[in-house]
């Protein structure tokens, strides 16, 4: 099965888009440089399929980077937001969708008893960590190498997403006391993450649970356990950052699945339900720092805006057991199927899943760390990723990201998938 793509449309708004756009993007993962092509510009997306300015049709697993957990332009999310619209887009005084919302997000993760609303993940991971600096009175980060936690200063340092897919180690522009501020360790190492914690004294041991952005390179048994025994003897709050996996792994997100609780949380994509919002929280008495309950400054002319709110309400309301049930088989039946189709061809390739996420490796055994997802055959992914793309297939256009499949992806889009993953193969192959 091959699609025949042409892209006249997309290649003339790109020639446009860089007059006037960085790079004629305005998010780095959108270009598709790692693969060497350039963008597609979207023109409409139902369910899984975006369809692009061209008229091209693609099944999508980028899906917005994971905030499309029902695909997109779901009737019932459209719904809520626009009857939310109806009634006012912004007011800057507080809704009772917030509630609402503060209140299902604590019933899903009972860490969070509290949280504070944001635009984006960004800005939710900055203020939990200037938080976990308040409360603890220490300034000194633990994050690990791969992870990405947006593109805060201090964060930026040895960081997974664009920044791995460009080949950035740390971004120019970050002060270097910002970057002296976080100390690096490797993913799933427990020795080096205890040589630290003998060394500094830590506001914040910062991690994504299933870290996503260097590729998916889930925990090792017990490291996350790990993490949280070694915050403890810190004094260090364990920040556990589910922008990707918060309600898309499981009902209550990577800290539910592992049964082991963060002391602070950061929330984005799914809890937006396609709209711009965010969320820090944990505990009360942790929470209560935030003005004007304490004294730490965190603010948005946009916090909590009410059609996110409305949007990520609907997204929530949908997301019930036999859901996550079906998202999760999904993920399986997919992961299950690029095995075998790389195997066919004899790819030496790795397919590592946990429900709603997956990642395809170029390398025979999968990373357990940032090292080994970079060690892995970068030009093969992008080779593959043509191949897949030229065959109305969008996967995302970095070997350092999840795909994202969604509850949208029928297994009629998983057989048109597969078909396209076994000609895409044997075209490396051949
Ligand atoms: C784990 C993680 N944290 C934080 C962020 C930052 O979120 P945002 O892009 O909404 O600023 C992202 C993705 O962008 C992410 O994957
Ligand atoms: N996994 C990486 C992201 O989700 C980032 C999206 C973006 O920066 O546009």
């Amino acid at each position: 099965m091959s699609v025949s793509i042409t892209d006249a449309k997309s290649a003339e708004l790109y020639a446009r888009a860089v007059q006037r756009l960085p790079g004629g993007v305005n998010s780095p993962v959108r270009a598709m440089r790692a693969i060497g092509r350039d963008p597609i510009f979207v023109d409409r997306a139902e369910g899984a399929e975006l369809v692009d300015v061209d008229g091209n049709r693609y099944i999508d697993y980028v899906c917005s980077w994971g905030p499309l957990v029902h695909g997109h332009a779901h009737p019932e999310i459209l719904a809520a937001i626009i009857d939310a619209a109806h009634r006012g887009t912004t007011f800057g005084a507080p809704t009772a969708g917030e509630i609402d919302l503060a209140e299902e997000v604590g019933r899903r993760m009972p860490a969070v008893e509290m949280l504070r609303m944001t635009s984006s993940g960004t800005e939710a991971a900055m203020s939990a960590i200037r938080l976990a600096r308040a409360a603890t009175g220490r300034t000194t980060l633990l994050k690990f190498a791969g992870a990405y936690h947006g593109h805060v200063d201090g964060l930026l340092a040895r960081a997974g997403s664009g920044l791995a897919t460009a080949g950035i180690p740390t971004s120019p522009g970050v002060p270097p006391s910002a970057a002296h501020e976080t100390i690096i360790v490797d993913w799933n190492d427990g020795e080096a993450v205890a040589r630290a914690c003998a060394e500094h004294e830590f506001a914040a041991i910062l991690a994504e649970p299933y870290p996503a952005n260097m590729g998916l390179v889930p925990p090792v048994e017990g490291f996350l356990q790990l993490l949280r025994n070694q915050a403890d003897d810190n004094g260090a709050l364990l920040v556990f950052d589910e922008v990707i996996t918060g309600f898309r792994v499981g009902p209550g997100g990577a800290q539910e699945r592992d049964g082991v609780q963060p002391d602070l949380t950061v929330m984005g994509k799914v809890i937006g339900g396609g709209l711009p919002a965010a969320a820090f929280g944990g505990a009360r008495s942790l929470m209560e720092h935030i003005a004007p309950a304490g004294d730490v400054y965190q603010a948005g002319t946009l916090s909590g805006n009410p059609l996110a709110v409305a949007a990520g309400m609907a997204t929530l309301r949908m997301l019930d057991e036999p859901a996550y049930l079906r998202l999760g088989a999904t993920t399986e039946a997919l992961a299950g199927g690029l095995r075998d189709a790389a195997a066919v061809v004899g790819v030496p390739v790795s397919v590592v899943s946990v429900p709603g996420l997956l990642t395809v490796f170029f390398s025979e055994t999968p990373p357990r760390d940032y090292p080994a997802a970079q060690a892995c055959d970068l030009d093969g992914y992008a080779a593959w990723c043509r191949a897949l793309l030229a065959r109305g297939v969008y996967p995302p256009p970095s070997q350092f990201e999840a795909w994202f499949p969604s509850l949208a992806h029928t297994s009629e889009h998983l057989d048109r998938t597969l078909d396209a993953v076994h000609a895409a193969f044997a075209e490396l192959a051949g």
